[in-house]
């Protein structure tokens, strides 16, 4: 079923007025971010798309606490965010698992960056399960898929139990087939969990598929130029007549945000 975000009211991160530029050495400043303003519903799938350097992985930074605001605010949960914290899980593009350590023993770092690892121990087998790689426990990251990595930085994510799960591109470097089987796996564990998740993507597909909203930005300087909400139930069709009207709609206001303006000649 789909969610109807007009009953839902309860907002778990809001951000208001929120700029961010970066700067190099030698002067030049790039306007990663201006004036975004987002609220975000508690238990919500919300995707980000846009055309490549509109502020995505930025966005996402500062919600996870790794960049700081230069104007506006960020809250969560009625907190500011001012830097990382285990309410909010990261999963990068490139997964990016300790090579040096087997499967479970990645999935169980979180649990004991927290000091918390002997009061939870069993959940470590609990998401291997969940995210079907019952048998790999002993692997080391060299040892299984691009899919199957993918999985498990998604797992040892997870197991803090976040309010809020950022997801940068997690299935951009794979195959459609394994991304699809990883879209379905954050779809159960988004339903068990109830885990806010944000996902940052350049697949148009898999944000319809997936999402409750999908953010829309356009760069330079990046903003949002359109919030959609995505009203098809669970499981979705990407062959469906709506789905691909949805699809159609989204392409359109993506070519129209990434058009360039025209040169002016004078002759
Ligand atoms: N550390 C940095 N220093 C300087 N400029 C940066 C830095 N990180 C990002 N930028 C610039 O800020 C802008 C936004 O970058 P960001 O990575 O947030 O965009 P994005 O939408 O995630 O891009 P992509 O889709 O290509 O990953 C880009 O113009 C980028 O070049």
């Amino acid at each position: 079923m789909s969610k109807n975000l007009s009953v839902i009211s309860d907002i778990i991160l809001d951000m208001e007025n929120v700029s961010h530029t970066y700067y190099d050495d030698l002067g030049n400043h790039v306007e990663a971010l201006k004036n975004i303003n987002l609220s975000v519903f508690r238990g919500e799938f919300l995707s980000i798309i846009g055309a490549s350097g509109c502020g995505k992985t930025t966005l996402l930074r500062l919600i996870a606490g790794l960049e700081k605001p230069d104007t506006g605010t960020l809250i969560l949960n009625g907190e500011e965010i001012s830097e990382p914290g285990p309410e909010r899980g990261y999963v990068f593009q490139n997964g990016a698992l300790f090579q040096w350590l087997t499967i479970e023993k990645n999935i169980a770092t979180g649990l004991k960056a927290r000091g918390v690892y002997k009061e939870y121990k069993d959940l470590v087998g609990h998401y291997i399960e969940l995210i079907g790689l019952k048998g790999f426990e002993k692997s080391y990251p060299h040892q299984i898929s691009g899919g199957m990595a993918q999985r498990v930085a998604i797992a040892r994510a997870l197991i803090n139990n976040p309010k809020v799960l950022l997801l940068d591109e997690p299935m951009g470097a794979l195959d459609s087939f394994t991304r699809a089987d990883i879209q379905d796996k954050l779809l159960e564990l988004h339903k068990e969990n109830n885990t806010t998740m944000i996902l940052v993507t350049h697949d148009v597909d898999e944000a319809i598929y997936l999402s409750d909203r999908i953010v829309i930005m356009t760069p330079r300087p990046g903003k949002i130029s359109e919030i959609m909400e995505i009203r098809l139930p669970h499981p979705r069709h990407r062959g469906g007549t709506e789905f691909l009207e949805i699809r159609r709609r989204i392409l359109e206001k993506l070519k129209l945000a990434s058009a360039l303006p025209q040169p002016e000649y004078i002759i």
